[in-house]
């Protein structure tokens, strides 16, 4: 029997207590999720259902000392790369949106370290805890794998509130999905109305090259007019989606730190940039300088780089 997310939600609460975590993965830590409930239940209507979520929406901050850090050694080239590290880190929560079927889970899966990210998997709506280093610092990832078109009102309310980052997926072979992640970018421009939330719109099975729907340069279009981030993924092959999830935490980091901060940051980065990639930028901004028409398409290109804002 296939449940939808709102099924798994409700079984949940036979787990109450316990992070929906592959249990596959070493040295990826489970824990009970952080919660104050004083916020929750404040929000929450009093309907049965909502007990049942709230296991899932435990989405308040929690102190990076309660973490615990493992790291996490992959077959894959391109999983996100967890540390050892003991200095503190920043946890930041990002949420998935999208419609259905776009490969959400399945990047969460790569995200999580879970091996098997063609695998359709049946597990309740996830929540993936990561660690990983960022230009050298570390930062702690929850990542929220609980979006559905279907969800209640209240639990799509939740999601477009609790983040402090989104991820809009769209698969490259489904336009409509490609116009969904428009309305999605929309519905959280509302919600989110005076906050400049980052949030990375992906164009997830690039590797189905020849069921193609949604073309690179429409996904930068859109990117560039409802002004977010942009990059193509294919959870399958685990292509960009390391870049995706660093890029998250760079963009977060652009907008939460002191300019200093992210200045110091940069000409770290820079620094570590080959010297094929300043001569391009370097180039780039040349031409850009002596055409104007250029300008758009400057825009588009730096909606294709997550390290700056
Ligand atoms: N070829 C290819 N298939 C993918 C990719 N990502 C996901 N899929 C497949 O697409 C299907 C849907 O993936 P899911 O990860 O379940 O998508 P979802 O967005 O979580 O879907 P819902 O849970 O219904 O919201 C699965 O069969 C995946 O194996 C990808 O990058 N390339």
């Amino acid at each position: 029997m296939t449940l939808n997310k709102g099924d798994k939600l409700r079984n949940m609460d036979k787990r109450r207590g316990s992070m929906p975590f592959p249990m596959n993965v070493p040295n990826i830590h489970r824990r009970s999720m952080p919660v104050d409930d004083r916020d929750l239940h404040a929000t929450m209507p009093q309907t049965g259902q909502t007990d049942d979520l709230s296991n899932l929406l435990r989405c308040t901050s929690y102190s990076p000392s309660e973490q615990h850090r493992g790291s996490y050694a992959s077959d894959s080239s391109d999983s996100v790369i967890s540390t050892g590290s003991e200095t503190e880190s920043q946890i930041y929560k990002v949420v998935l949106l999208g419609e259905h079927g776009v490969g959400k889970s399945s990047l969460a899966r790569v995200f999580g370290g879970v091996e098997d990210a063609g695998h359709d998997c049946d597990e309740a709506g996830n929540t993936y805890d990561r660690s990983m280093v960022v230009d050298d610092e570390d930062a702690s990832i929850v990542l929220y794998d609980i979006w559905e078109q279907d969800n209640s009102q209240w639990l799509k309310d939740q999601c477009m509130r609790m983040g402090d980052a989104y991820i809009i997926v769209y698969s490259v072979t489904d336009k409509a999905s490609f116009e969904k992640a428009s309305e999605l970018r929309i519905q959280l421009r509302r919600a989110r109305q005076s906050e400049n939330i980052p949030i990375i719109l992906v164009g997830n099975k690039s590797d189905l090259v020849r069921s193609r729907e949604v073309s690179v340069d429409e996904g930068s279009a859109c990117a560039v007019v409802f002004d977010c981030k942009f990059i193509e993924t294919s959870a399958s092959l685990h292509h960009n989606v390391q870049d995706l999830f660093e890029g998250i935490v760079r963009q977060i980091r652009l907008r939460k730190d002191s300019k200093e901060e992210n200045a110091r940051r940069m000409a770290n980065c820079r620094r570590r940039e080959s010297i094929g990639k300043k001569a391009k930028r370097f180039l780039g901004r040349m031409v850009a300088r002596k055409n104007k028409k250029m300008a758009f398409r400057q825009k588009s290109k730096s909606c294709h780089d997550l390290t700056v804002l």
